[in-house]
C-alpha cells in the first residue's frame, strides 16, 4: 500500500508508552512526534506539541519494533515430515540443513527472492522492524554468495553462515578452509556479520576457531551459534573472540554465565556506553520445536547478562516468524517479567547487532527504544498494555506498525 508520509505525525492518547530507553520508562497516558524518521519528542498526551498529522491511539498501547536478531530467512522448501517424526520422538539434529541447502539451490534467484520477501512482510505485519538474516543454506561458494546477495536486498543485517554444515561428501577440514578462503571472500561485499554453528555434527571448536578468526581478519562482527544441544565449546569461543552475540545457550555450565556476565563488567547500562559484552540470544520458539530445555533467560538476567529474544524463523528448528510468540514464551515459561521480555525483544536484539545507539555505526539510528533521535519504529497493540502480549496468549495483537517513520500496518 503506499501512504504519502507527512512531515511530523503526532501520536496521542497512549494508554502505555512502553519505551524500553535507558531509564527504563513506561509511560501512561503518552504522546509522541516523529519527524520523517526521526522520534523528536516523547511525553504526556497533555502537552503533545501540534504536528501534520495525528494519530489518536485510543488508549492502546505501543512499544518499539521488535528486532529480530536471529533467523535463517533465505531458504525454499519445509521439513514438515522432520518435524512431525520429532513430534514422535525422533531427536533434532544439524544433519537436516542438506535437505533445505538441496532445496534452496533447486530455486532461481528470482524464487528465493519472493520466498524472503514473503517472510520478511510476514515478519513486518507482527511488528518486526528490524531483522538479521542469515545465508547458510547454500553451502558452496555461488550459492552462499547468491544469498548473501538476496538477503541484502531484503533484510536490515546480513550475516554469513558458510559454516552451517559440512555439505555432504566434503572433507571438514577442506570445507572449512573454503568458508574461510574464497566463499568469505565471494559473500563479503554483502554482509556485516559472520557466524558459526558450533556443535556436534555441524562444526568443531578448532573449525569453529579458525571460521571466526578468519571472520574477524576480513572485519566482520562475529555471532556464535552455541551450545543448544549439549554443552559445548561454543560459549567460550564467543567470549574468547569478543563475539556480538552467542545464540541458542540452553545448555550452559555455571562457568559459561559467569563468563558471559564478565563480558558486560565495562558496560554502563544506565548510559549505554562503555564495552558491550556478548548478548545471550534466547530462542525459545525453536526450543519448543525441538524439545530442548528452555534457555536460562532467567538465571542469565539474574546473573548481569544482557539478553536478547529472537524468533530463528527457518524450516528445520523453529518455523515462525513470531515475536510475539517468543514474548509470551519467555514470560509464561522462562519467568521473564513482561517488561523483561519486551526489552530483550527489542533492545537486547538492537544491542546484539550493535544498533541500540544512535548514529553509532554508519550514521543509523538507534532502534529498539524509543527516545528522540532513534528511528521511529513503532508497534502499537490492540490491547492497554503490553502485559496483554502473555496474558491472551495467541491473540494477534498488532494494531499498527511504523517502520522508519513510514506506516507499514
Ligand atoms: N542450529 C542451527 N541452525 C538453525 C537450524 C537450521 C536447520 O535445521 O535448518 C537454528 O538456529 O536452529
Ligand atoms: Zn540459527
Amino acid at each position: 500500500m503506499s501512504r504519502t508520509t507527512p512531515a511530523s505525525t503526532l501520536i496521542t492518547n497512549i494508554g502505555e508508552l512502553m519505551t524500553q530507553d535507558l531509564e527504563h520508562r513506561v509511560l501512561k497516558d503518552a504522546a509522541l512526534v516523529f519527524e520523517g524518521e526521526r522520534i523528536s519528542w516523547i511525553g504526556s498526551s497533555a502537552a503533545a506539541p501540534a504536528a501534520d498529522e495525528r494519530v489518536d491511539a485510543g488508549g492502546r498501547a505501543v512499544l518499539p519494533g521488535w528486532v529480530d536478531s536471529h533467523s535463517h530467512l533465505v531458504f525454499a522448501g519445509d521439513r514438515t515430515a522432520e518435524f512431525e517424526a520429532r513430534m514422535s520422538g525422533a531427536s533434532y539434529t544439524a544433519g537436516g540443513i542438506a535437505v533445505t541447502t538441496g532445496a534452496t539451490r533447486s530455486v532461481s534467484d528470482a524464487e528465493l527472492a519472493g520466498l524472503v520477501r514473503e517472510r520478511v512482510h510476514e515478519a513486518l505485519s507482527q511488528g518486526t522492524t528490524y531483522l538479521e538474516s542469515k545465508t547458510g543454506y547454500g553451502l558452496d561458494v555461488a550459492n552462499e554468495e547468491r544469498s548473501a546477495r538476496i538477503a541484502a536486498e531484503l533484510v536490515d543485517e546480513v550475516t554469513y553462515l558458510g559454516a552451517h554444515l559440512v555439505p555432504a561428501g566434503a572433507d571438514p577440514e577442506e570445507y572449512t578452509d573454503l568458508v574461510c578462503g574464497a566463499m568469505l571472500d565471494a559473500v563479503l561485499p554483502h554482509v556485516r556479520w559472520a557466524d558459526v554453528f558450533c556443535e556436534q555434527g555441524a562444526f568443531n571448536e578448532d573449525q569453529s576457531r579458525r571460521v571466526l578468526k578468519a571472520a574477524k581478519d576480513a572485519g566482520l562482527g562475529l555471532r556464535v551459534h552455541g551450545n543448544q544441544l549439549g554443552e559445548g565449546p561454543g560459549v567460550a569461543l564467543a567470549v574468547e573472540f569478543g563475539a556480538a552475540s552467542v545464540d541458542h545457550v540452553n545448555y550452559l555450565s555455571g562457568e559459561d554465565v559467569l563468563a558471559l556476565a564478565e563480558t558486560w563488567a565495562h558496560w554502563n547500562p544506565s548510559t549505554g556506553t562503555g564495552t558491550r559484552g556478548t548478548v545471550a540470544t534466547c530462542l525459545p520458539a525453536c526450543d519448543l520445536s525441538t524439545r530442548q530445555p528452555l534457555a536460562p533467560g532467567r538465571e542469565l538476567v539474574d546473573a548481569g547478562v544482557q539478553i536478547a529474544l529472537a524468533a530463528n524463523c527457518n524450516p528445520g528448528t523453529s518455523y515462525t516468524t513470531s515475536m510475539a510468540f517468543c514474548v509470551t514464551t519467555a514470560v509464561l515459561q522462562m519467568r521473564l517479567s513482561v517488561h523483561e521480555a519486551v526489552r530483550a525483544a527489542t533492545y537486547g536484539g538492537a544491542l546484539a547487532l550493535g544498533r541500540d545507539s544512535g548514529n553509532d555505526v554508519d550514521g543509523q539510528r538507534a532502534v529498539g527504544s524509543l527516545a528522540v533521535g532513534h528511528r521511529a519504529d513503532l508497534h502499537m497493540l490492540k490491547a492497554p498494555s503490553a502485559t496483554h502480549l502473555a496474558y491472551r496468549p495467541g491473540i494477534p495483537l498488532t494494531h499498527s506498525v511504523w517502520r522508519a517513520g513510514v506506516q507499514a500496518v
